[in-house]
């Protein structure tokens, strides 16, 4: 548990709070989207198939195949969340503190100069970043004219459909815990200013670090399954390719019991990949950009 006493000493008594705090719930977040079920009524007939029932039929097929993808996702969602609390604390905190020694000590990540982050919450089991974001925000903001610290936006959820905005902090002090128990920054800052949405900053971040529940080495990411990743993730990806500017890294912070064999998570055409993963063990980058850039 030496990673919990050390985050006493460098971060406020609320984040701890949080961290330690009750179970976070989905109670407050959408059922994901009605599906929208044909009869399977069109496909009883005597008569060969019209164009129309043809599509109907395919629809089908399309519809099972999208509710079996998401029972899959389910099922090893509560297989994961079990492992994940079974896994020993003490355990757990030596992979905590060795993911984030990786992380501080990666050519990725000191040289980045702008990222979006999580803020980890305990009851979720997620992988600490408390660190990591200690070590940004204590850094000095600039050395002479040069600015040096790291420019660091976060999750805040924004509605019920998929929605989160990543915005800009620049202490711990900024967050404040959300209906699901997640820190997370309010809006406006203390000063009543806008804080800086991501997507309407005038620069790239070159990184983001995310959590999810369960990954594997070909960088598929099974995330908690509100689709706010994903989502978030298409749109940013969309906006750098419009502006001509270079895709961040996705580096996925993973606890072992969390890397699955290949083939084990399923995936739909919204999933986004990762480029690389930070085990306990060490980096392992899986896409072209992580291995050419910092392979
Ligand atoms: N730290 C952190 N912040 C984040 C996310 C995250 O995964 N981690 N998100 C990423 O999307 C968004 C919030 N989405 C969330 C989605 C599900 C749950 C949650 O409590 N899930 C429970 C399941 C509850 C249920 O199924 O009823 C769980 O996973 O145990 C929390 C946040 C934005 N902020
Ligand atoms: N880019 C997108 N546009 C529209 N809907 C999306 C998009 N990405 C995901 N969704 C929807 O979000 C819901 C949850 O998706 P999924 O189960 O893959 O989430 P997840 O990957 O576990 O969650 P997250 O992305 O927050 O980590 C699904 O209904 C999915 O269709």
């Amino acid at each position: 548990m030496t990673t919990r006493t050390h985050h006493t000493y460098i971060l406020s008594g609320r984040w701890l709070a949080a961290q330690m705090s009750q179970p976070c719930t989905l109670a407050t977040l959408p059922p994901p989207p009605p599906a929208v079920k044909l009869s399977r009524f069109a496909n009883v007939r005597t008569q060969p198939p019209s164009i129309a029932s043809r599509f109907i039929t395919m629809s089908t097929n399309n519809q099972d195949h999208h509710d079996d993808l998401f029972k899959q996702k389910r099922i090893l969602r509560t297989k994961v969340r079990k492992a994940l609390k079974s896994m020993d604390p003490a355990l757990r905190a030596q992979e905590d503190n060795a993911i984030q020694s990786i992380v501080l000590e990666a050519p990725w990540f000191k040289s980045c100069r702008r990222l979006c982050a999580y803020i980890s919450c305990g009851a979720l089991r997620e992988v600490d970043t408390s660190k990591v974001l200690a070590e940004i925000l204590q850094s000095p903001l600039k050395d002479g004219d040069v600015q040096v610290r790291k420019k660091i936006y976060v999750p805040r959820v924004e509605d019920k459909n998929s929605h989160m905005r990543m915005l800009n902090i620049s202490c711990v002090d900024d967050l404040v815990a959300n209906s699901m128990d997640i820190l997370e920054p309010a809006p406006v800052d203390g000063d009543g200013n806008e804080r800086e949405d991501v997507l309407q900053a005038s620069d790239p971040v070159d990184l983001f670090l995310l959590p999810g529940l369960a990954f594997d080495r070909s960088g598929r990411r099974l995330g908690r399954g509100g689709g706010y990743y994903d989502t978030f993730l298409k749109n940013y990806q969309e906006l750098v390719k419009a502006r001509n500017w270079k895709q961040p890294l996705l580096v996925a912070l993973s606890y072992s019991p969390q890397i699955l064999d290949e083939g084990v998570i399923s995936v739909t055409q919204h999933d986004v990949s990762v480029d690389a993963l930070v085990s306990p063990v060490g980096v392992i980058p899986i896409s072209s950009a992580a291995i050419d850039r910092y392979g």
